[in-house]
């Protein structure tokens, strides 16, 4: 990129070097066209296939959202059945995945999606056709057409996944997925093992429409990095959970409840929010956004959703005053007005979570449930215009030293 471009785009972090300026963390880099999702981040706005998704989100479904996002326009009723009934008949796991997620049933549940993903793209026979045939060069409408496939199977089985986490981690018997629920429904009663609450099913499907594609944060990116070599939808996937899996990334949804707990008093938010001002001071999670330099949409309908949710169900550990105080410190205080930093994502969304009886542990594995459309959707677009990403690092060492053998070090 040339440098006058680098003014242009970058909002701000160039770190120099002696290889010319490298734009820290990737900012404002574009690494392709698209039509999946839009952000403007100055005016906090955000549409999937062109639809707001406060649109959406007071209209839709998950089920329907995920066919707009993996097909680009919203479905015909025929087209609508026919996709939910093919997503309802793939749900269940195959038995060696399932021993998997038996395997790593104590071991926090984004790890057990990482490998349980891994592990059901290893024995998928479509999985491996379409991997060799984009290695021989082919993507045509039959490739394409498995690749929707995996993709829709994909999307069917991720909540199924995190589900059998669920109980296996707590020696319960696996629940197997029922075909007349929704997905979100479906998603609860495998989980708790009776007809779920409709308020509780409305809470997951609004989550699932709302975290469903974000233009190219982290995982996703890294969902493109590997899928750019012609690995395979399964490995992209995983590669992407792991991405997600951090706490400046979707593990922020984990953590800003987990802080909300230990905080347990609205009386200690000041604190706290100071505390975060300070240079080396811990992070407020669920707060900044690298695009939105405006309160996060998605946040605001979260906030919405959680207010009701304590309004009728209670806050008996503070969790929604306690957030409510932090909001209000983060939107008064000069360090975080000068950086414009507000409440993200992360900020609300695990409230009504928490009151649901889902442990926090299960907050960004059911991200991942969510966002595997955009992910998949996002690696078949760029496919579409296929080429291994390969950037450069300015190497500062030294060159051509002499080998000293151990025994003379
Ligand atoms: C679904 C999602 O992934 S949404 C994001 C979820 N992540 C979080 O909520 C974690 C907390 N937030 C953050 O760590 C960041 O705001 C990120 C990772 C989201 C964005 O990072 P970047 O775009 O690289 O912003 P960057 O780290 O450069 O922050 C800019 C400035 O704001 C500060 N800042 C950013 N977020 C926060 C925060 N949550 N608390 C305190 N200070 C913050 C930084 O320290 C930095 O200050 P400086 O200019 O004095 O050095
Ligand atoms: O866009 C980002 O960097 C992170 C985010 O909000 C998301 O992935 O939903």
């Amino acid at each position: 990129m040339s440098e006058q471009a680098v003014q242009i785009r970058t909002g701000g972090k160039i770190l120099q070097s002696p290889c010319g300026p490298i734009i820290h963390g990737l900012e404002d880099v574009l690494i392709k066209n698209t039509s999946i999702s839009d952000i403007d981040g100055d005016k906090g706005i955000l549409w999937y296939r062109g639809y707001r998704i406060e649109d959406l989100a007071q209209h839709s479904t998950y089920e329907e959202v995920s066919y707009l996002i993996l097909y680009g326009k919203l479905p015909t009723k025929k087209d609508f059945e026919d996709y939910v009934s093919r997503l309802r008949k793939n749900r269940d796991l195959r038995p060696e995945t399932i021993e998997v997620i038996r395997n790593l049933a104590k071991a926090h549940p984004m790890f057990a999606l990482e490998a349980a993903v891994a592990a059901e793209g290893a024995y998928d026979e479509d999985n491996h056709k379409l991997a060799e045939a984009l290695r021989l060069g082919r993507y045509k409408a039959e490739e394409k057409e498995l690749a929707y496939k995996i993709a829709e199977k994909l999307v069917a089985k991720m909540p199924t996944i995190v589900a059998y986490h669920y109980r296996l981690s707590r020696n319960l018997d696996i629940v197997k997925p029922r075909e007349d629920l929704s997905h979100s429904a479906n998603f609860l009663y495998m989980m708790f093992g009776k007809e779920p609450d409709p308020l509780a099913v409305r809470g997951i499907d609004l989550y699932l429409m709302l975290h469903a594609d974000h233009e190219v944060p982290a995982s996703t990116f890294t969902a493109h990095v590997v899928a750019s070599t012609l690995s395979d939808l399964y490995s992209a996937v995983a590669a992407a959970v792991a991405a997600l899996k951090g706490p400046l990334h979707g593990g922020a949804n984990e953590m800003a409840v987990r802080s909300y707990l230990e905080i347990g008093d609205p009386s200690k938010a000041r604190d706290v929010v100071e505390a975060a001002t300070k240079p080396g001071g811990p992070k407020l999670m669920g707060v900044g956004h690298r695009v939105y330099k405006a309160y996060d949409p998605r946040a605001k309908i979260f906030r919405e959703f959680s207010k009701n949710y304590v309004a009728k169900f209670g806050d008996p550990k503070n969790l929604y005053a306690i957030a409510s105080a932090i909001e209000h410190e983060v939107l008064n205080h000069p360090y975080f007005q000068q950086r414009r930093l507000y409440p993200n994502v992360d900020f609300w969304s695990g409230i009504a979570f928490y009151y649901m009886g889902v442990p926090y542990e299960y907050f960004t594995p059911i991200f991942a449930v969510s966002r595997v459309v955009g992910w998949v959707a996002h690696i078949l677009e760029y496919w579409e215009n296929n080429r291994i990403f390969r950037p450069r690092a300015c190497y500062v060492g030294p060159h051509d030293l002499q080998y000293v053998p151990i025994e003379q070090r």
